[in-house]
């Protein structure tokens, strides 16, 4: 398994925000895109799961073309975006249950209450997540991951944003399994995180290049 940008350029608006970007990721690699504000992190996120298209060159799993794979390739990764995913009208266990179901790979209501509640979310299962605090909505988002430890390519859109100390150690914990288990994060980030990782790479969105 692994994941390929090919010579990336992204254009948005008038602007070239960054070309010729090249890298690999594979089992067990964790990559951290980090820059400044507005340096393209996430408009780079978008394109590596099929949201955006480059102005030129590709993304390719397993070597061909994500573009040409379509749902197949989506049916490999997590992505988890700014806006969490998170319906406000729908209680935080309905939340995972519906969005495992429509990634294929279905959980039991009571599942979702124990995934929740590994994130401290136990009393907060049952409100419609609306009812919910930035952290807490965060965290009803990042349930998805320990349900989707089958899933090979995990995409975080600053994930550690709005987590207390003890979630932030919570996820840390859960993106360091799934990659002992030959999974693959990609990762944004403000804050200095410790992940254990067979390789952790660190992509400087300002350089344009890996460090
Ligand atoms: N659809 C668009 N049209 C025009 N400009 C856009 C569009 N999407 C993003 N941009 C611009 O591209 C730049 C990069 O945005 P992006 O969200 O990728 O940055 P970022 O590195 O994730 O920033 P932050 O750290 O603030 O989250 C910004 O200047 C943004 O305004």
């Amino acid at each position: 398994m692994s994941l390929q940008a090919h010579s990336l350029t992204c254009i948005r608006g008038d602007l070239q925000l960054f070309a010729d970007l090249s890298f690999d990721i594979q089992p067990g690699d964790a990559l951290w895109v980090s820059g400044t504000n507005g340096s393209g992190k996430t408009s780079l996120l978008r394109m590596l799961c099929g949201l955006a298209a480059p102005a030129a060159g590709e993304v390719r799993w397993q070597g061909r073309n994500i573009r040409s794979l379509r749902d197949e390739f989506c049916s490999k990764l997590i992505y988890i975006g700014h806006a969490n995913g998170v319906k406000d009208d729908l209680m935080a266990w309905e939340n995972l249950v519906i969005s495992t179901t429509l990634a294929g790979d279905p959980v039991s209501e009571e599942e979702a209450h124990q995934a929740l509640q590994h994130l401290g979310l136990g009393r907060a299962a049952d409100l419609p997540t609306r009812a919910l605090s930035q952290g807490q909505r965060k965290r009803v988002a990042l349930a998805r991951l320990s349900l989707g430890m089958k899933m090979p390519l995990w995409i975080l859109d600053e994930p550690f944003t709005a987590l207390d100390k003890s979630a932030v150690a919570a996820l840390c914990g859960t993106i360091s399994k799934h990659l002992s288990g030959g999974g693959m994060v990609i990762y944004t980030t403000h804050q200095e995180i410790d992940l254990s990782a067979k390789r952790a790479l660190r992509l400087d969105m300002n350089e344009g290049r890996l460090c």
